[in-house]
Parts: C-alpha cells; sequence; structure tokens
C-alpha cells in the first residue's frame, strides 16, 4: 500500500498496489504490519456499511469523545463520495483545519481518520456504498457532531447537499471546541 500524509497529521490516503494479472488484480487493503509502520494501530473493532442511494446524501460530521475516540479507515466500494475529515485535537497545529478526498469505486483510495477528528460525507453518485473499519465500539454517550456548514469551518462542498438527517443538521456550532487527549 502507498501511504501518503495529508496536510493533517496522521491522517492518511492510502492507495493499494494492485497485483495484476489475466482475472483482474489482487490488493492489500489493510495490514497490521504496513499500518503499524506508519505509526498507526487500527485493531478493527467494527466494520460499518453506509448505503446512500441519493447523489446529494451528507452523513457527518460525527467522533466520539475520548476515552471512546475511533479511528477508521473509509473506502467507498460503489459510487463516489467527498470524504471530509476535520482536526478536532487540541493539541494539534492544524486543529479546526479540514480536507476533503474524493473516494470511489474505481480509485480504490482509502482515508484513514486518526481519533478526535470529525468525519463525514457527501455522496456524488447515486447508490453509492461506503465501507469503513472503526476501532471503538459504538458508544452512543460518546457521540458528538459538528455541523457540515458550520462557518468557523468553512468546509466547501461542492454542492449543496439534498438529504441530511434532522440529527445531523441539529449540530451545534463548533464555537473553538477543542477534544482534548483525556476527558
Ligand atoms: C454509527 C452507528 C449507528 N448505529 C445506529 C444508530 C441509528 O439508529 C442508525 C443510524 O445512525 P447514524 O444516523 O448515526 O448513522 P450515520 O449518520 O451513517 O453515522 C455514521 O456517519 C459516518 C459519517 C461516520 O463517520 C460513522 O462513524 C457514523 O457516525 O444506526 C448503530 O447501531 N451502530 C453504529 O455504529
Amino acid at each position: 500500500m502507498k501511504f501518503t500524509e495529508t496536510a493533517l497529521a496522521g491522517a492518511f490516503i492510502i492507495d493499494v498496489d494492485r497485483l495484476s494479472d489475466e482475472r483482474g488484480f489482487f490488493a492489500r487493503s489493510w495490514c497490521e504490519d504496513e499500518f503499524a509502520a506508519h505509526g498507526i494501530a487500527m485493531p478493527p473493532q467494527q466494520a460499518n456499511l453506509s448505503f446512500n442511494p441519493r447523489r446529494g446524501t451528507l452523513r457527518g460530521m460525527h467522533y466520539q469523545l475520548p476515552p471512546y475516540e475511533e479511528t477508521k479507515l473509509v473506502r467507498c466500494t460503489r459510487g463516489a463520495i467527498l470524504d471530509v475529515i476535520v482536526d478536532l485535537r487540541e493539541e494539534s497545529p492544524t486543529f479546526g483545519k479540514w480536507i476533503g478526498v474524493e473516494l470511489n469505486a474505481n480509485n480504490y483510495r482509502m482515508l484513514f481518520v486518526p481519533g478526535r477528528f470529525a468525519h463525514g460525507f457527501l455522496t456524488l453518485e447515486d447508490n453509492t456504498d461506503v465501507c469503513y473499519q472503526v476501532s471503538a465500539k459504538y458508544t452512543p454517550g460518546a457521540e458528538r457532531g459538528l455541523r457540515w456548514d458550520d462557518p468557523a469551518i468553512g468546509i466547501r462542498w461542492p454542492f449543496q447537499p439534498l438529504l441530511i438527517s434532522a440529527k445531523d443538521q441539529a449540530h451545534p456550532d463548533f464555537q473553538g471546541l477543542a477534544v482534548p487527549m483525556v476527558m
């Protein structure tokens, strides 16, 4: 796998190495040793599948508070998404900054999301499937959200989302709220 660290330290774009033959290709999409070599310890606790029939569906921006913070390894197996993360680590020089990466069924690209980052995505096509591994168990009491259009963060979505859950529309303003390492 090829790991490219993004402008947000600890967040990686990961491209698979294709071993091709007449049948197609084989590629690893996760490997404990290769991830460890990039300082990523990510024992998956859960794997999630998100089906989105409509282009313009936005889910996010989600995170869990310590000690239930989650790292995520995200990919899109059908259709396409703009996957977006926001650095909420209080000690980070890029605190409050965001990046967006297109993940689609053709590029086989993955995004590794560190803990204490808010995460969300916008579907760019109808019938989009997103698959992601998560390092911690879903803990509803520790769940938090950041509003997708919070001006303090200023995420530049490529177009106006068409479908967002009531829960995601009701997330509070960011208000400079950092997530500490330990709560
Ligand atoms: C995330 C999650 C939800 N649920 C339930 C709660 C609810 O009834 C239903 C839908 O939940 P949500 O509306 O939170 O689903 P969704 O908006 O798709 O939430 C996901 O969004 C993306 C962007 C992420 O980063 C994920 O970590 C997760 O937060 O599924 C679980 O049972 N386990 C889980 O791990």
